[in-house]
């Protein structure tokens, strides 16, 4: 049975999922979840994930939510398919899933705050509350200077390989690049290195593509 990806076309959280499928090469049917009339926030869609957030994903008779838990599922169901994303190394893994836990910690608790104060705000028509902005912007530049010592004697965050540490940053890097915030990715050659090789990334390059239609 094909797989099924229930997001939204904007939905950041559903970006890191199609950017999963994509390196994986993997067939799947797009079911457009409709944020404005509240598609999400009752059934059928509430059965699949309760909190009424998108994306959720079925494979099978197999549901699952949480973007991040999805691209795991199919980083490890999937693995001889298209991109590795996990390694097979223990070792290697668990260096792997510290960079995972530092995305979804610290890196997104300052920068999903920017890209809805910056991206989400201006596009619904509200007013971007500029004291939170440079209050995570802080944030941010003491998280992205960690990863600048990071990415200094690493190609990657995981490791000499592109993995879901990489991946997983992919859809706020890519809002935060159309605000004044880039500047913070700029300051950091390491992490503009780095940003500019997993932006280029052709799957990453068929959500962009999406995104305009
Ligand atoms: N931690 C969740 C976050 C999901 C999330 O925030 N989804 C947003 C779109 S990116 C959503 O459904 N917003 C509508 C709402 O919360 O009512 C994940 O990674 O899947």
């Amino acid at each position: 049975m094909a797989i099924k990806l229930h997001g939204h076309p904007f939905s950041a959280a559903t970006h890191r999922v199609i950017a999963c499928l994509e390196e994986k090469g993997l067939q799947y049917e797009f079911l457009h979840i409709d944020l404005s009339t509240g598609q999400h926030k009752k059934e059928p869609f509430i059965s699949l994930n309760p909190f009424g957030q998108v994306p959720a994903l079925e494979d099978g008779d197999l549901k699952v939510f949480e973007s991040r838990a999805i691209t795991q599922y199919l980083a490890y169901t999937y693995a001889d398919k298209g991109t590795p994303l996990v390694p097979q190394d223990l070792k290697e893994t668990a260096i792997v899933y510290v960079w995972m836990e530092v995305e979804s910690q610290k890196f997104d608790a300052a920068a999903a705050k920017l890209s809805f104060e910056l991206v989400t705000k201006p596009m619904l028509g509200m007013i971007t509350d500029d004291s939170v902005v440079e209050e995570h912007q802080e944030k941010l530049g003491k998280v992205l200077d960690v990863y600048e010592s990071r990415l200094a004697g690493s190609k990657y965050l995981g490791g000499e390989a592109f993995s879901l540490a990489d991946l997983h940053h992919l859809p706020i890097v890519s809002y935060l690049f159309g605000t004044k915030t880039k500047a913070l990715f700029d300051a950091r050659p390491h992490v503009s290195r780095w940003c500019a090789d997993i932006l280029a990334r052709p799957a990453w390059q068929k959500v962009v593509e999406m995104m305009k239609h």
